[in-house]
């Protein structure tokens, strides 16, 4: 077995990355226990920890290792161990009784005691926060309470030891999570803790070192609040299939010199219904500063103007879908943004006959609601038409007939029933948004942030992703999501260091997509 120095820093710019669900990592967990003598693969984790404490921290000198009842806490405690034996200061915290560790765990617990390692349960008082002498607001902190073992929501000693660790560490102290954060489920990424504590139900992490394997809970739903910089260590064992994929950056494709308009596609927005009119002219918008060649708008307030005038090169145009013979069977369509009850007239004629259909917004309530419009839906799977969802979570929810915490309960597995389902591809919104598609990996998405959460950048990203198919026909729906997804979020990446919290308005999205700059 070769076990490299470096663990990896997986990030938005990196990818894409395999991901694993628990039940993978186990059965991988399994196999490689096998083939090696006992003590190995826990030593090989316990070093990959130790040397990035020494990474991350390199001036800390002090760690406290939160050890828990399982194997996890056991890689913590040959972690200790090293630091220890480089000169650390170090303290471990049990939470059970250590005779009840599992077998390597507990020859963890053995060695780290032969080595002279200061290990007692956890105070109760603030003594948890190191011993005298201790700055914690220096102090490096290593969760290795819970990891894959994770079966229900930390109770008793382990949550208080959660509450411990959180409180030590307030002060801005680092702390690093063995394989995941305490607390968080590796499949769906909830904090399964109590969500009313202030940290949200899981140890929140400044990094995490996940071993062997990538799981998707790090990168979805609350994942990301919880995990902070997520690295990867193999510890030498090759992963199997994966069962799911963190997206990684899409190429750019350069346009050559011959090309002109007509060559990069038309995209048709339909919605904007009275009162919501901006949200099509923004998609139109961005689907214009994706590239396609001529982008028409609709919209569904028969009183509103055809002429956007702080986006001249738009045309806006009543009612097309009407037209026989019209762009419904050539352009790549968006319908939703802002559709109100009025979309629903829209829909059957260009479910009928559009061969790229982006839905968004009020069109994917409209077919929750109306099992023709689902017909219909359902029937472009046997034609060579191509569809794409764009829910937010409450929206899928709508579309599933379920509640929207369902939806966040399992967020792959959601994306996946809407495939299932209606036979589209599907972005599955929010943190971490998952892109499912007929016959592919479910992927998730690595860029984006909070600064999205802002009227109207969903209705951004379908005009964007609508302009990117326009000029990509052949490529499917899934494909040009994912790339779709990952630049939209990456423009709220680039915003939001110097935006300090404040949201990032859909017209400035739209502005910063169109620069490209977006690695
Ligand atoms: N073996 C090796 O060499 C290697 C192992 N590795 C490491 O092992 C980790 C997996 O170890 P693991 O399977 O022992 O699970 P772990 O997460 O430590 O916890 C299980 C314990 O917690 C308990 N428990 C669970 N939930 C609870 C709750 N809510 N509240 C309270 N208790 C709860 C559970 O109790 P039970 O449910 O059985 O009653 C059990 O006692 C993995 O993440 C990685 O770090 C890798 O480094 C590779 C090398
Ligand atoms: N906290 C967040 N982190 C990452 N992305 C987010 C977050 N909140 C919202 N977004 C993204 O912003 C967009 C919001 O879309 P949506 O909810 O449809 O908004 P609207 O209907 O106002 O246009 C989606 O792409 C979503 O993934
Ligand atoms: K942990």
């Amino acid at each position: 077995m070769t076990i490299s120095n470096a663990p990896l820093h997986v990030h938005a710019g990196n990818g894409p990355w395999p991901l694993h669900s628990a039940a993978a990592s186990q059965a991988l967990e399994r196999r490689a226990l096998a083939q090696v003598a006992p003590m190995t693969l826990m030593e090989a984790a316990g070093l990959a920890v130790a040397r990035l404490a020494l990474a991350i921290a390199p001036q800390a000198g002090r760690v406290v290792v939160w050890v828990g009842p399982g194997n996890n806490g056991g890689d913590g405690l040959v972690a200790a161990r090293l630091l220890h034996g480089r000169g650390w200061r170090v303290q471990v915290w049990t939470t059970g009784d250590p005779a009840a560790l599992p077998a390597d765990a507990h020859q963890a617990w053995q060695r780290a005691q032969a080595a002279g390692v200061p290990m007692a349960p956890v105070p109760l008082g603030p003594e948890a926060q190191g011993p005298v002498g201790f700055d914690c607001s220096r102090t490096l902190h290593i969760d290795a309470l819970l990891g894959l073992g994770l079966r229900r929501a930390p109770a008793g000693a382990l949550a208080q030891a959660i509450a411990q660790l959180q409180a030590a560490a307030a002060g801005g102290a680092p702390v690093l999570a063995i394989d995941l954060p305490s607390g968080l489920h590796p499949d769906t990424g909830c904090a399964l803790g109590a969500a009313d504590a202030p940290w949200g139900g899981a140890v929140r992490a400044t990094d995490t070192l996940s071993l062997l394997t990538l799981k998707p809970g790090l990168f979805t739903a609350q994942g990301r609040d919880h995990a902070g910089r997520v690295w990867l260590h193999r510890l030498g064992v090759p992963a199997g299939p994966a069962d799911a994929v963190l997206s990684g950056p899409p190429a750019w494709a350069a346009r050559p010199h011959g090309h002109h308009k007509g060559s990069h596609g038309d995209v048709a927005v339909v919605g904007g219904a009275p009162g919501m009119v901006g949200a099509a002219w923004l998609a139109a918008s961005a689907a214009l500063a994706a590239g396609a060649g001529r982008v028409y708008c609709s919209p569904l307030d028969p009183e509103a103007a055809l002429l956007d005038p702080a986006h001249p090169g738009l045309m806006g145009r009543s009612a097309w879908w009407r037209e026989p013979a019209s762009t419904l069977e050539t352009a790549t369509v968006v319908c939703g943004c802002g559709g109100g009850e009025a979309v629903q007239a829209a829909l059957p004629p260009l479910l009928a006959a559009t061969p790229r259909l982006v839905l968004d917004a009020d069109a994917l309530n409209a077919i929750a609601t109306a099992p023709a419009l689902q017909a219909l839906l359902q029937a472009r799977t046997s034609s060579e038409a191509q569809t794409l969802l764009t829910p937010h979570p409450l929206e899928a929810a709508r579309l599933l007939g379920c509640s929207t915490a369902e939806v966040q309960a399992d967020r792959v597995a959601a994306a996946q029933a809407l495939v299932a389902r209606y036979g589209a591809a599907v972005v599955l919104k929010g943190s971490g948004s998952v892109i499912a598609a007929p016959g592919a990996l479910p992927h998730i998405n690595p860029t984006g942030n909070a600064a999205l959460a802002s009227a109207g950048t969903g209705d951004v990203l379908a005009g964007w992703v609508a302009g990117l198919w326009a000029q990509a026909p052949g490529a499917s729906a899934g494909e040009v999501a994912r790339q779709a997804v990952w630049q939209h979020g990456r423009a709220a990446d680039l915003h939001e260091p110097a935006a300090r919290g404040a949201p990032l308005r859909a017209e400035a999205l739209i502005e910063v997509l169109a620069l490209r700059a977006l690695g």
